[in-house]
């Protein structure tokens, strides 16, 4: 699991270790665990440190003085270092160190594209934390000069010019090969598109103390996933493994009852009842065997994809809260929501439905998404799952959000979203508790994607999401009766206590 922490998180945790070891001690943490940092990629890009030419940008703040004592470092291991002044004027102290050296400081102005032409390496030590987001023109277009070159670019605590809040990223911000941040991961280094410019990420200890802080993200990693997926045990039978009841799908969209279904098949349900529409229906006896039709016994719900307008909508989602199972509303769904809803609800809306529950543009979720996913908890009751290129999980009253494992973008397509929602329904019916229930549906989904990469239509992927946790399976066969399966890849860790519930209160409330 790895913790994101705010800019002011962050500034109060630093402040509190200013207070025993002083400021200049975490500078000089930080250089060194930089300076080390760029010598590996130096090391493995070119065969040596030495020798090698290195372009510091510098900023006014101490991202920058991070970066000069970096430089410093590096030409004493005998790199020729050139610091340019990107921004502002440079950390006085960090650049008498550079100097001292036998590095030398460029003007910005008089530092132009061509003289990247040499460089093995370039630092981006222009703005951390204090940064407003977005760069100037002329230095956003010397750092695409970099890239275009495809010179490496070591990102000093973050990549420059992005939103550390928010993660958004205007055009121009850094793109970095590799970044290395201080103390703590803060949330542009885990939402998208920040994230994605962060390259290789690499956190440095400075002996920042954050256990007694409550994290603003919590993002789940593979190992944590097979950790908490409800793989059966040696007695379970299919209501252990539980039955998940489906209302989707329509006359006019009948396949989102079909993906929905075929979700919740491959989400490892012990019995899926199908009570939607009956146009869906002939397809799922034809294709889903398995699948019943009748009323029944029924341990979680999963309703609204595909259901387009539906005149009985409001009651059947009223009738389902009060049933009090739970429940998952997907889609179309999302229109017909009581004013109120307990925690054991899912919403799983995209960016744009999200936005319309809130009753705000599409664009403002995209700006925060993490505000606007909390928001929207807060204000129905609900657990809601944002989905998209970061996928995020909010419960109300709690104040860490947590983030699916990412994947790639092939999951950007119609009928992801019903067999997410089938998945999710599936992880519920076994009893796992709604908020972690999201993120593993949303987790698998995304791990199955980066498995079998390409244009792969949801149905298939859903059978791959099954693959996957097929693996979680294998590796707890492994764990209880010493043999190896032969599927065998996922790392199984074991959780620990701090990642259940542990020292930054994952189940922390504000
Ligand atoms: N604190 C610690 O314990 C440790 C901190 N560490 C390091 O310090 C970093 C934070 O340092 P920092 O606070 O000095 O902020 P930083 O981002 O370097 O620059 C702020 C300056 O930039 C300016 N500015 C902002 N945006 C701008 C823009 N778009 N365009 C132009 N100018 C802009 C801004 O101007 P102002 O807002 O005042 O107008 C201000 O002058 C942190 O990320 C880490 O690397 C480590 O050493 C470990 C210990
Ligand atoms: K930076």
């Amino acid at each position: 699991m790895r913790y994101a922490f705010t800019v002011a998180q962050t500034r109060a945790l630093e402040e509190a270790a200013f207070a025993v070891v002083g400021g200049a001690a975490l500078m000089q943490r930080a250089a060194h665990g930089l300076s080390v940092r760029a010598a590996d990629l130096l090391a493995a890009d070119r065969g040596a440190v030495y020798g090698a030419r290195v372009v510091v940008l510098v900023g006014p703040g101490n991202n920058g003085g991070d970066a000069l004592y970096a430089g410093q470092r590096l030409a004493r291991r005998g790199c020729a270092v050139t610091a340019v002044q990107a921004l502002g004027r440079p950390h006085a102290a960090g650049l008498a160190a550079l100097l001292a050296a036998g590095g030398r400081l460029i003007g910005g102005d008089r530092f132009h594209d061509q003289d990247l032409a040499a460089a093995d390496l370039v630092i981006d030590g222009v703005l951390g934390i204090g940064g407003r987001p977005g760069l100037p023109d002329d230095l956003a277009a010397l750092i695409a000069g970099a890239e275009a070159r495809r010179i490496p670019i070591v990102a000093v605590d973050l990549p420059s010019g992005v939103d550390t809040d928010t993660g958004q990223a205007p055009e121009g911000s850094v793109r970095a090969t590799r970044t290395v941040t201080f103390g703590t991961f803060k949330p542009c280094h885990l939402i998208e598109p920040a994230a994605s410019r962060c390259g290789q990420l690499d956190l440095v200890d400075i002996g920042l103390d954050e256990s007694r802080t409550v994290p603003a993200l919590a993002a789940w990693e593979p190992e944590d996933v097979a950790a908490h997926w409800p793989v059966p045990g040696p007695t379970s039978d299919k209501y252990a493994r539980g039955v998940v009841g489906v209302d989707t799908g329509s006359q006019v969209y009948p396949g989102a009852g079909v993906l929905s279904t075929c979700g919740a098949v491959h989400g490892g349900a012990g019995m899926v009842r199908f009570l939607g529409a009956p146009r869906s229906a002939e397809i799922i006896v034809r294709d889903l065997p398995n699948v019943v039709f009748g009323e029944g016994r029924v341990q979680s719900w999963l309703v609204g994809s595909g259901w387009g307008d539906r005149a009985d909508g409001d009651d059947v989602i009223a009738g389902l809260v009060a049933e009090g199972l739970p429940l998952v509303i997907d889609a179309d769904g999302l229109r017909y929501l009581p004013a109120a809803l307990p925690g054991n609800v899912l919403l799983t809306p995209h960016a744009g439905e999200l936005a319309r529950l809130l009753g705000i543009e599409r664009a403002e979720v995209s700006a925060d998404p993490a505000t606007a996913v909390r928001r929207a908890a807060d204000d129905t009751g609900a657990t809601v799952l944002l989905k998209g290129a970061t996928q995020l999980v909010a419960a109300a009253g709690v104040e860490t959000v947590e983030v699916a494992v990412p994947g790639p973008a092939w999951t950007g397509q119609a009928g992801s979203g019903d067999v997410l929602g089938g998945l999710c329904a599936a992880v519920l019916a076994a009893g796992v508790g709604t908020r972690t229930a999201a993120v593993l549906a949303a987790s698998v989904q995304a791990m199955a994607a980066a498995r079998f990469p390409g244009p792969i239509p949801p149905q298939q992927l859903a059978r791959h999401c099954a693959s996957v946790i097929g693996e979680f399976s294998a590796a707890l066969l492994h764990d209880l009766l010493g043999f190896v399966g032969s599927a065998r890849s996922v790392d199984r860790a074991k959780p620990t206590r701090s990642s259940r519930s542990g020292p930054h209160g994952r189940d922390g409330r504000r």
